[in-house]
């Protein structure tokens, strides 16, 4: 019986955490809700679901240092650097092809490292049917999360009917997939949402190696033939670092999922968020004052809706008379911002001197 494998991708940079994130210390590495990283969390909510010697991680050389040190659990084989940012794509194809070496026939999921997921028990049963159903047909299974708003930084799919192909005795029935549309424009979003039949794509794919090998054959050939000569190597390390730098960047939702055919979706039936930025965290903090949010003593007179976050956790932070302001101190720098230009936040980090960034 073929195993299955789950590939962790930890090599996305984000800006939008700065000053706490850096180009070494991207926000799956960063301790913002709870006690430990959002990949330590990736990683212990695959407890009881797939073996540690299973789980891979891909990061980048400048990052890899501290992935290891999170996951220190893990084989050290298991945890590789990608020799140059080429973004998701080219990353899973590299997951891919280590899997196949390993065991040809195998069922992978594929999870981004820096997404909050609370109740385990249900991410293990969705996860369970999905890997169930992409052992038994030729599918690529996702998991689609409820929409609140037209949010246009996500992928949407279209559900369709129950799917045909859904294994006997499974809980969470897979749908069709009639339409996979990545970051639409925000007028095409609203479209979705009014629509009523779009979930946002979690990011999260599952598939066995034989089926996703086939689909990059149709739809990214560049990428199925670099798994051939990954699989066909005796020394995989030799061939990525000659060929990895040349694979052309795309994320995998535009290189593969926009346009395969066979792809299914299992509704989510856990909490998710992918924490996108300052405002989203603002709802987990605890100290809050009137409508103010903060993870440090706050004490606040006629100010409304800030966000106030210290690397310390503990300094005392006093406002008066502002509003609607983003406040984050770390041991080097303050981040003073507009809450409504949270996702602006790039812009600012594109200025800044590269030894803080
Ligand atoms: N190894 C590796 N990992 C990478 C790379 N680039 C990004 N990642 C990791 O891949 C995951 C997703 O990458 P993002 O670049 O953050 O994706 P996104 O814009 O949020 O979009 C994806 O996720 C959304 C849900 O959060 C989806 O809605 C969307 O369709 C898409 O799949 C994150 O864990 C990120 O660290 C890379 O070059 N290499």
């Amino acid at each position: 019986m073929a195993e299955t494998y789950a590939l962790i991708l930890a090599g996305g940079s984000g800006t939008r955490f700065w000053p706490l994130s850096r180009d070494a210390k991207p926000k799956q590495l960063l301790n913002l809700l709870g006690d430990t990283t959002l990949l330590n969390q990736t990683i212990t909510r695959l407890e009881g679901l797939i073996p540690k010697e299973n789980i891979l991680i891909l990061t980048n050389e400048l990052q890899i240092d501290a992935v290891r040190e999170v996951a220190s659990e893990l084989p050290k084989e298991n945890i590789f650097a990608e020799p140059a940012k080429r973004d998701t794509a080219p990353a899973v194809a590299l997951g891919v092809g280590l899997i196949a070496a390993r065991d040809p026939g195998a069922t992978m999921i594929v999870l981004p490292a820096d997404q909050l997921i609370d109740d385990v028990a249900n991410f293990h049963d969705v996860l369970t049917d999905a890997i169930t159903t992409a052992q038994q047909t030729e599918s690529l299974l996702t998991i689609g999360i409820k929409p609140t708003w037209a949010c246009p930084s996500y992928g949407y799919v279209e559900r369709g009917a129950p799917s045909a192909l859904a294994p006997v005795g499974i809980k969470n029935i897979p749908h069709d997939v009639t339409c996979f549309r990545e970051k639409p424009a925000p007028e095409l979003a609203e479209k979705f949402i009014k629509q009523g039949n779009f979930a946002w794509n979690a990011g999260m794919f599952i598939w066995s190696i034989p089926t996703v090998v086939h689909e990059l054959e149709l739809h990214a050939p560049e990428l199925a033939g670099f798994i051939s000569q990954l699989m066909e190597s005796d020394d995989i390390k030799a061939t990525v670092a000659d060929k990895f730098s040349k694979l052309t960047p795309i994320s995998i939702d535009y290189a593969l999922m926009e346009k395969a055919a066979h792809v299914l979706n299992i509704e989510a039936s856990f909490d998710w968020d992918d924490v996108g930025s300052w405002v989203s965290v603002a709802k987990y903090l605890d100290d809050a004052e009137g409508d103010n949010k903060s993870n440090s003593p706050l004490k606040v007179v006629e100010s409304h809706n800030n966000i106030i976050f210290t690397e310390s956790k503990q300094t005392q932070v006093a406002m008066l008379g502002v509003s609607d302001l983003i406040v984050v101190q770390t041991g080097d720098s303050i981040l003073i911002a507009n809450r409504h230009q949270a996702d602006d936040i790039k812009k600012l980090v594109a200025l800044l001197p590269e030894e803080l960034t």
